[in-house]
């Protein structure tokens, strides 16, 4: 089976497909494939171990019938046509859990860089603005005993919780459509509607895939019903939130602040208006860029392919 690899990733997964006897190329540049080398080097390939940049929508699946698996190297899959692949009777797997923690860092970082104004106080210095002890300038808030609300508390959301309460003691809230007993049990977390999530936080951080009921689901409406205290922090996907909503409902001082690691569009532009807000910080999708983490991405997404090459179970599927 050969395996087509369009990125440069990590190698750790790439020895075990290896290892396996399967034959595997691997795309070196640094710039992705363009869409015709894409669809042209698929075509010679049986197995794709794709990443979240590349649109693997109806129209490339159809066009790549032969493909016996794809499996992605991210936890997220919303870049591929789930329905079209299932209806061509193509396995989707991913890797989750290869980057929960450093996802989940990524996220509470930003509550932190947001709640202390980190990023643009940075900047104060780089612009040789720092003069002198100003005690009420760019003054931020403080962490200790709030309320962080999880939207999506799955692996990621949990772990993001865990760091929330453990080192603030926050009190955690959280809105998914089934309960997560674990984060109940240990955390104390209570399960609210997104009506409450959204005026009982102090924090909002958005862990959930992104689907059709997630895709837009922090707008303008979502934004005046929260806190003008609040902060609200992204590290799931841009379009989670819509972007001119949110950047209004700062200018407007609906929300105090906003932590994003995903925006919509990636990447985002150099004069887009939250890079100069004082309680903005912006990371540009770095949640799972750990050596960790991306070299466990790598292994998992080629332990599925692996497993589906020898008839066995896939770790990873999506279904
Ligand atoms: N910034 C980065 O670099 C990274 C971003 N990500 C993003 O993070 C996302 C989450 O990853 P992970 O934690 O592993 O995924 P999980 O599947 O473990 O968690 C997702 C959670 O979202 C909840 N959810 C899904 N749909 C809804 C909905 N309509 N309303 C409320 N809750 C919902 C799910 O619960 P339920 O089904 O009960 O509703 C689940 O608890 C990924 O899909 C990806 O987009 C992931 C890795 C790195
Ligand atoms: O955004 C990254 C992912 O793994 O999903």
């Amino acid at each position: 089976m050969k395996i087509l690899v369009p990125l440069n990733i990590p190698d750790t997964g790439i020895d075990l497909l290896k290892k396996e006897g399967l034959k595997v190329t691997k795309w070196t540049k640094d710039l992705p494939m363009t869409k015709e080398d894409l669809y042209k080097a698929a075509a010679q390939h049986d197995a794709l171990l794709s990443t979240s940049n590349y649109e693997l929508d109806a129209e490339f699946l159809n066009a790549n019938k032969h493909l016996k698996i794809i499996s992605q190297y991210a936890a997220g899959y919303d870049n591929i046509d789930i329905v079209a692949a299932k209806r061509l009777g193509i396995p989707i797997a991913n890797a989750p859990n290869s980057m929960t923690d450093a996802t989940a860092d990524i996220a509470f970082a930003l509550v932190l860089a947001v709640s202390r104004k980190m990023f643009y106080m940075h900047k104060t210095i780089a612009k040789d603005e720092w003069r002198h002890f100003r005690p009420q300038a760019h003054l931020g808030i403080e962490l200790k005993n709030k309320t962080v609300g999880v939207f999506g508390l799955g692996r990621i959301g949990l772990e993001f919780a865990r760091r929330c309460k453990g080192a603030y003691g926050m009190k955690v809230l959280y809105c998914n459509r089934s309960t997560n007993k674990e984060a109940e049990e240990e955390l104390q977390a209570q399960k609210v509607s997104f009506n409450d999530l959204l005026e009982q936080s102090d924090i909002i951080s958005a862990h959930c895939a992104l689907t059709p009921d997630t895709k837009h689901k922090f707008d303008a409406g979502a934004f005046k019903k929260m806190k003008s205290s609040a902060i609200f922090v992204n590290t799931a996907r841009g379009q989670v939130h819509n972007e001119a909503d949110l950047i209004a409902a700062l200018e407007q001082g609906e929300i105090w602040g906003a932590g994003l690691d995903v925006t919509d569009p990636e990447p985002m532009k150099a004069d887009n208006p939250l890079l100069s807000m004082e309680q903005v910080a912006v990371t540009p999708h770095i949640g799972s860029a750990t050596l960790e983490a991306r070299r466990q991405m790598s292994v998992f997404a080629a332990r599925n392919i692996i497993a589906f090459y020898k008839g066995e179970p896939i770790p990873y599927p999506v279904s």
